[in-house]
């Protein structure tokens, strides 16, 4: 059976010299291109990449998949800054390009795709919550794009539940003391050095606390996502959002 070809863009950051790694080391796959920051995309076809694999930054990504969907190249992508507006631009161009598929995983550790499904199932039986995520000093996005996942789940699930908002009775504070405010939900950004990818999801209610927490120790830990979702993403046509959609947690 030939071999999928596989592309990396960001290929010197900290997450791409992982993933160029782990698609070397395996035996289903090839690494036909690995792009830094100036390298022309059109790399990527005169290499017949069927799959480029996105961990550059928020100014790069947007410019990458655009290329990519318009020549039926698939992609899974790490990447964070994603808003509505930037979904509601790429649904269009993969509407034009029908046989392509993105994956977008705001995290592709298994145990933070868990992490996040436990707070989505907690968050109706508590009160109040709050997100912190931890990580290392070099990380340019605040909060991460995994705690503005798991906070925009939580807020789907209270509100699926008839809860309101949380109690909160705050009537001074210095600026920022509360967190970042996600859809109701406060979310603090720690950032040490020291650290990679840490979060504690925090639920209370009267006489109790529930503390759901994740830890990412090593960049590998992300790569069983990574190589899951190039594997799959080639049969999964438009857009993927989050990786539980290809692990069949239900
Ligand atoms: N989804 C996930 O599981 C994870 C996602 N991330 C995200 O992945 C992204 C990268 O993270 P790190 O590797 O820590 O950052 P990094 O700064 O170490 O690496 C980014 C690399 O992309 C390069 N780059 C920028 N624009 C480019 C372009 N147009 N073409 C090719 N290369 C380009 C930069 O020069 C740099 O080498 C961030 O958005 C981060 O939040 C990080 C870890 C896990
Ligand atoms: O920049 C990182 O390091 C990470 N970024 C992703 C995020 O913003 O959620 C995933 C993980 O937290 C590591």
């Amino acid at each position: 059976m030939s071999k999928l070809r596989v592309a990396v863009l960001g290929a010197r950051g900290r997450m791409g010299s992982e993933a160029v790694r782990a698609v070397e080391a395996a035996d289903d796959l090839e690494l036909v291109a690995a792009l830094g920051r100036g390298d022309s995309l059109t790399a990527l076809t005169e290499a017949g990449a069927q799959v480029a694999v996105d961990l550059t930054t928020p100014d790069s990504v947007m410019e990458n998949l655009e290329f990519c969907v318009s020549h039926g190249i698939h992609g899974v992508v790490g990447t964070t800054g994603w808003s509505d507006e930037r979904l509601t631009a790429l649904r269009g161009w993969l509407a034009d390009s029908p046989d392509t598929g993105v994956l977008i995983a705001p995290n592709f550790g298994i145990g933070a795709v868990l992490m996040m499904r436990f707070a989505q199932q907690a968050a109706r039986f508590y009160e109040s919550v709050e997100v912190v995520e931890l990580h290392h000093p070099n990380k340019a996005d605040a909060p991460s794009g995994t705690a503005a996942r798991t906070a925009q789940l939580i807020a789907g699930a209270r509100e699926a539940a008839g809860l309101g908002a949380q109690p909160d009775a705050t009537s001074t504070a210095l600026e920022g003391a509360r967190g970042a405010d996600v859809d109701g939900v406060p979310v603090h950004s720690v950032r040490l050095r020291g650290l990679v990818a840490h979060q504690e999801v925090l639920f209370g209610d009267e006489g109790e606390t529930l503390t759901v927490r994740h830890d990412s120790l090593h960049r590998g830990s992300f790569m069983p996502g990574v190589l899951l979702g190039v594997r799959r993403v080639v049969s999964e046509p438009g857009l993927t959002f989050g990786l539980e959609h290809f692990l069949d947690l239900d």
